[in-house]
């Protein structure tokens, strides 16, 4: 499959800020236009978020983030650009100028994403030199985390264009929903207009307050809405008898007098003032960037429970939790045969602390010391070939005892290292060092863990593959060449 390494975005605002998140959250370098001097701080800001939410969405492995730039004119942000993001303002004349400007100076192989909310892909491509390259790839706020991304080709948009933007997206942990017939506002945006526009009637005519509107949704159908969409919804309120026996039932209310949808309230002052006004009242004791947060831990507990379930948008965040831990054991395993030097301790983990994993002694809990030190465990069991294929055929490695040792503390947001020594290994036991160092090279903590090999098809004890004793052969003959690390064996006050 096609890696990018390379993107450019073209409007570093609400949603190219968003972009920039994904992309170097997933290694790919990206180098930003946006003529707005305020624009870095901007970026700052949700990049301050997003680094939060990605610390705290899956334990799986990450990869490092990726570079990022501005540049001081468009021209040098897309010349080495295999992928062009544009997310500049919904206007149709300064999106067809961009474009212009981005055939002068891009690769005509290079993919042009266009994140409008609406306008036509076929009257994005008129004027273009080579618009078979340019589709929309509409995203949804925050884009660094909701999977979905409608994609949407005009009439002269390559199939092979589609197929790209498919694998691509797929790779960035999203769930492409290729829409394959053009219409205004897609699909995603008709629905919500439709419910925006008749919330604004219920405000407008004294019904509800914002408010109201708000917890209508989010106590009721907004959760039925997160995990099953509507159809799916309705056929279960239609009880044993399903979808025909709901329509029966409550089609004919749809020509009953529920809804003004076709309407639009006028947009004057006072119809403005009395939105703002309320929601105002409603979260103005919140900054944007604090109802982010708030926002941005929900959807995180949502998607990790729809993954428990392997339902609907946590479907997208397994797969991506098994690219990244696939991704990890490769990157491991060309390690050992090319520059891992087992004469010394495996650096297995190197990562900085996340900002929720501190407590009431704001330093890092204890309990997140034992995380850290079974991520460094799952990585050197990745080492093994103890990795998702291996676990999938019916072997892995359970930890039966564990001495941990708290050195010293260390802060939110500050690197720290892990290493792993072997200190036995053989038949079924694995007999593991994790030291947890912070990066300035302070020993915060050392792990010691006995794992005793496991079959998961009747989860009793059974002795690895041939191929994982050999390496675990390896790596003990050369760490038995180590001295025994301090603090090895011992029990509390020993
Ligand atoms: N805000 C939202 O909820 C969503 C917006 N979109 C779409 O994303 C696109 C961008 O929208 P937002 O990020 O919300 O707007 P925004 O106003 O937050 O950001 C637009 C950015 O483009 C920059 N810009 C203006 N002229 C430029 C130029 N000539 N070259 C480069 N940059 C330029 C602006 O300085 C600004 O930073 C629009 O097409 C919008 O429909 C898509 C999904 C959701
Ligand atoms: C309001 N909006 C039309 C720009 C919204 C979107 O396009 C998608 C979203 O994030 O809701």
């Amino acid at each position: 499959m096609e890696q990018i390494k390379q993107a450019a975005v073209i409007g570093g605002g609400v949603i190219g800020a968003g972009w920039v998140a994904r992309l170097i959250e997933n290694g790919i370098q990206v180098r930003i236009y946006d003529p707005d001097p305020t624009a870095p701080h901007k970026l700052a800001a949700v990049l301050g978020n997003s680094r939060h939410a990605y610390s705290k969405l899956t334990m799986a492995p990450r990869r490092p983030e990726a570079h990022f730039e501005f540049t001081a004119d468009l021209a040098s942000a897309v010349q080495a650009a295999e992928w062009i993001v544009e997310a500049v303002p919904e206007r149709l004349d300064l999106k067809q100028a961009i474009y212009r400007e981005i055939e002068q100076a891009a690769s005509p192989r290079a993919v042009i994403a266009s994140s409008t909310s609406g306008i036509l892909p076929t009257d994005l491509q008129a004027g273009l030199q080579y618009p078979e390259r340019l589709l929309v790839a509409h995203p949804f706020n925050p884009v660094y985390l909701l999977p979905l991304v409608e994609l949407v080709g005009g009439q002269a948009t390559a199939a092979q264009t589609v197929q790209r933007a498919l694998d691509f997206y797929r790779s960035l942990g999203m769930h492409p929903l290729h829409i394959k017939k053009e219409i205004e506002a897609f699909i995603a945006d008709r629905l919500l207009e439709a419910v925006w526009r008749e919330s604004l009637w219920l405000v407008r005519d004294g019904i509800a307050s914002t408010q109201d509107v708000d917890d209508a949704i989010r106590y009721g159908f907004g959760l039925r809405w997160a995990q099953m969409g509507l159809f799916e919804t309705y056929r279960i309120a239609g009880g044993e008898a399903g979808m025909r026996h709901f329509m029966e039932q409550f089609g004919p209310c749809l020509t009953w007098p529920w809804t003004k949808l076709t309407e639009v309230p006028e947009f004057n002052d006072e119809l403005v003032d009395l939105i703002a006004g309320q929601s105002d009242a409603q979260s103005g004791h919140y900054s944007i960037r604090e109802l982010e947060r708030i926002r941005d831990n929900n959807l995180i507990a949502i998607l990790q429970a729809l993954k428990t379930y392997d339902w609907g948008a946590g479907k997208a965040l397994a797969a991506y939790e098994k690219a990244q831990y696939d991704a990890a054991a490769l990157s491991s395993l060309s390690g050992i045969t090319t520059r891992l030097d087992k004469s010394q301790p495996i650096k297995t983990v190197e990562r900085t602390v996340p900002t929720d994993w501190t407590d009431y002694n704001n330093h890092m809990n204890e309990s997140r010391y034992l995380q850290v030190s079974s991520e460094a465990t799952d990585a050197f069991m990745r080492l093994l070939g103890v990795d998702a294929a291996y676990v999938e055929a019916g072997g892995s490695y359970f930890t039966v005892e564990t001495h941990l040792r708290h050195l010293d503390e260390v802060r939110a947001l500050e690197p720290i290292v892990v290493t792993t020594q072997v200190l036995a290994g053989s038949g079924k036991k694995l007999h593991l060092f994790n030291r947890i160092q912070h990066a300035d090279g302070r020993l915060l903590a050392t792990a010691e863990h006995l794992l005793i090999h496991v079959s998961l098809k009747n989860r009793s004890s059974s002795l690895p593959s041939a191929a994982v004793a050999s390496k675990l052969t390896e790596f003990a003959h050369a760490h038995a060449q180590l001295p025994r690390p301090d603090g090895a064996g011992r029990a509390i006050g020993g």
